[in-house]
């Protein structure tokens, strides 16, 4: 099966001589379309920067991003191909969404990025309407603006506003690490149910063990920048290779709480 998304030696670099720092440094490994690859890594790892450089949000300094096997960066310019089609949901939705915005002009924003035809086609009442149920919302939901909401609700926003496009890839950034552990369990099957409903390829970063075990196929294990160890979620749960995803294990138990609710 041709990957739908393949990174190789994607390095990035932020300032110059003394002030250089490696974020990400020569990252490799592919993401087969149906599936959800996690990434996870302490904080500053570098997760987001990938996530950010597989959108285009950032350029990688070196390295090749194919999508669907075409470059999505040539070493100077970025190539969104067929725009809607990558969508990102970000951490925190109190940051994310517009406050000045209604939530109807959040979720439709994405679609000016798409010929007019298919804006109109895909921003129509019905269809925005069948979305924002789908996700849990009402239509009395649509002229309020974010800070009206829960940081359950939010996400939800945000969830809508990243499928309003019909995406077939969507990056998860920590989706709900900014929620109640209870919220959390909801979004997360959510997120599910919406991956199955529309056959999506999911990209899902987290820091939280448990989370990637309940919501991925296979995984990446970032530490300072570097991929450490690629693998099954199943394998590299029950024979973690290297001593940093042991260390990541050892936090498990902790967490049983939230592997609790993500079960419930
Ligand atoms: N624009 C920037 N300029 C300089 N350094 C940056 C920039 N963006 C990120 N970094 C640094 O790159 C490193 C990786 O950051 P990144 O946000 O990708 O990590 P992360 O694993 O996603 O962590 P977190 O979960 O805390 O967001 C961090 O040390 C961060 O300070």
């Amino acid at each position: 099966m041709e990957a739908l998304l393949q990174l190789s030696g994607v390095s990035k670099q932020y300032g110059k001589g003394s002030q250089l720092f490696h974020a990400v440094s020569d990252a490799a490994f592919s993401i087969y379309p149906g599936e959800t690859f996690g990434l996870i890594g302490e904080s500053g790892s570098g997760k987001s920067t990938l996530g950010k450089m597989v959108t285009g949000l950032e350029y990688p300094t070196s390295g090749s991003l194919l999508y669907q096997g075409s470059p999505l960066w040539n070493g100077k310019k970025f190539n969104r191909r067929k725009p809607g089609e990558m969508q990102i949901v970000f951490q925190d939705p109190q940051s994310s969404l517009d406050p000045r915005m209604k939530v109807q002009d959040i979720i439709l924003e994405p679609l000016w990025a798409l010929p007019a035809e298919e804006r109109r086609q895909k921003g129509s009442t019905e269809r925005l309407h069948a979305l924002i149920a789908r996700v849990g919302l009402k239509p009395e939901h649509l002229p309020r603006y974010p800070h009206e909401f829960s940081g359950g609700q939010r996400q939800r926003i945000a969830i809508a506003r990243a499928l309003i496009t019909d995406p077939t890839f969507v990056i998860l950034d920590e989706p709900t690490s900014a929620l109640d552990v209870s919220v959390q369990a909801h979004v997360l099957n959510l997120l599910k149910e919406l991956k199955r409903e529309r056959g999506l390829t999911y990209l899902f970063i987290s820091h939280n063990m448990a989370v990637i075990r309940y919501m991925c196929d296979r995984m990446a294990v970032m530490q300072k920048g570097r991929i450490v160890e690629t693998g099954t979620v199943e394998d590299i749960f029950k024979h973690p290779q290297e001593a940093y995803t042991k260390t990541l294990l050892s936090s498990l138990p902790s967490l049983h709480k939230e592997n609790a609710s993500l079960h419930a």
